[in-house]
């Protein structure tokens, strides 16, 4: 069993209990989600419409139906790649491979379920069993998590994450003990990181839209605005698949119930809660509100794909012509920060630019209910709190460079906001 490592990092999400807490509470949260979406009052806050049955969560089809899909995504990830990239530098200076080819993956997945759908797969029938297949994503996560965290009590004490090996068992099981688990190539973390639960939340989505198809004759133009927002957003993070090997998730955090409840179960069944709003919930929009939508997710997504590529390129060589030009604070650890350019706005306007899309994905639910706004509301907390551990970790790094960089971009995520 690998020893706890040197120096431990300070506990982060309130320490054990609040991992403990977690733990009920993010579950619990997305029932509420799934049960207030197709109740009539659709509230947010308040109880929940009723409570669920066990016969009513769990069947053994919806967990068949969870385990054909990581199969088949787990399928396509073994597919030859396009590219193999290397990861960032580990503490025992090797580089892991990971695979580019999850566009390919869900360009394959849309095929195969456009081939389904021909054949009278009735797709229209998923939004039905939403509750079942959320309950065996969770129980798959927390299985899954189980045997992560018996995995890394064998693994050696490089291999272990910098902040999920304190020792606790609970905090360790939330956080995830092990950096990149693996099992010969196959990466359980960045697999489930951009696949089954991205690729699923477009796929779920588009049931929505067939099913108000089938109810109203035709889906509804504010449907059609959140599957094609979504499907964007989706698209883009599996185009640029490589930027995630850079995200704190790959790079710092270890693989345990957080991240695998969050891949598996809380990205596909909370992420479509408006398309699931919309369809027990349909809401009129015309096209001069559908306009000014489309072009607040246009200025997110504008300023989002910049910011992420101008940070990835410069990375990758800051002397690229597209970057080279921008005004750099060097840091002792040889690398530098970028302090112009979308970086010189504010130290996260990618997070910004998550944001205003973010409230494009809600304004076609109208403004009647709170409920399609959750995500809004979840997110700005995320990022908020995300940026907060960013920004310690980066003072860790960079210790008086970063210090001069907040002095030079003293605004975190919304200009002369916060
Ligand atoms: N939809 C969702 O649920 C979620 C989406 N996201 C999105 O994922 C994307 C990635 O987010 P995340 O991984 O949190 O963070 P970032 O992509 O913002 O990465 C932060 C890192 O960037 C580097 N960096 C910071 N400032 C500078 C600078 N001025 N110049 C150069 N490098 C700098 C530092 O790393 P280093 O110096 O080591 O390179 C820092 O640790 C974001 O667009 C975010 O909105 C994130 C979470 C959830
Ligand atoms: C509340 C809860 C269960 C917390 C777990 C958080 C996860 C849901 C998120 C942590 C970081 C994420 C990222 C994406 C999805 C959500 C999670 C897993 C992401 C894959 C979405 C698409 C983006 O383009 C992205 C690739 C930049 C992004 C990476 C981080």
């Amino acid at each position: 069993m690998a020893p706890p490592q040197g120096p431990r990092a300070p506990l982060e999400f309130g320490g054990p209990l609040g991992a403990a807490a977690l733990m009920l509470l993010l579950p619990a949260t997305m029932f509420h989600l799934l049960l207030a979406a197709r109740s009539g009052p659709a509230r947010l806050l308040g109880p929940p419409p009723y409570l669920p049955g066990l016969e009513m969560l769990w069947s053994p089809w919806a967990l068949f139906l969870c385990l054909a899909w990581l199969g088949l995504q787990a399928a396509l990830y073994l597919l030859p790649a396009r590219k193999v990239a290397e990861g960032q530098e580990l503490k025992d200076k090797r580089r892991l491979l990971y695979p580019i080819n999850g566009f390919q993956a869900l360009v394959l997945t849309a095929l195969l379920v456009g081939l389904g759908v021909l054949a009278r797969l009735p797709l229209g029938a998923l939004p039905e069993m939403l509750l079942p297949l959320a309950f065996s994503a969770t129980l798959i996560a927390f299985v899954g998590s189980l045997l992560l965290y018996l995995k890394a009590l064998v693994a050696p004490a490089s291999a272990l994450a910098p902040g999920g090996n304190s020792g606790n068992p609970v905090y360790d099981f939330f956080l995830g003990r092990e950096l990149n688990p693996r099992i010969c190539s196959f990466d359980f973390k960045y697999f489930c990181e951009l696949r089954p639960g991205l690729i699923g939340w477009v796929l779920i989505n588009l049931a929505l839209l067939m099913q108000e198809a089938e109810l109203r004759g035709s889906p509804s133009l504010a449907m059609w605005l959140v599957n094609g927002f979504q499907l964007l957003y989706v698209g883009d993070a599996l185009w640029h698949e490589e930027a995630v090997l850079t995200t704190m998730d790959i790079i710092h955090d270890g693989f345990g119930f957080m991240l695998a409840f969050g891949d598996l179960a809380w990205v596909p069944f909370t992420y479509s809660l408006q398309a699931q709003f919309l369809l027990y919930h349909p809401q009129p929009l015309g096209l001069p509100g559908a306009s000014v939508i489309c072009l607040i997710n246009a200025v997110g997504y504008y300023i989002f794909r910049g910011a992420n590529s101008q940070k990835n390129t410069f990375r990758k060589n800051p002397s690229d012509p597209r970057v080279a030009d921008l005004e750099t604070i060097p840091t002792a650890t040889g690398r530098q920060l970028l302090v112009s350019g979308w970086w010189g706005m504010v130290r996260h306007p990618n997070y910004l630019g998550d944001l205003i899309m973010a409230l494009a994905w809600s304004l076609p639910c109208g403004v009647s209910h709170l409920l399609p706004y959750f995500y809004l509301l979840y997110f700005t907390a995320l990022l908020v709190h995300r940026e907060a551990r960013d920004e310690q970790q980066c003072l860790q790094k960079y210790g008086l460079a970063w210090h001069e960089y907040c002095r030079r971009v003293p605004y975190r995520i919304m200009p002369y906001v916060y």
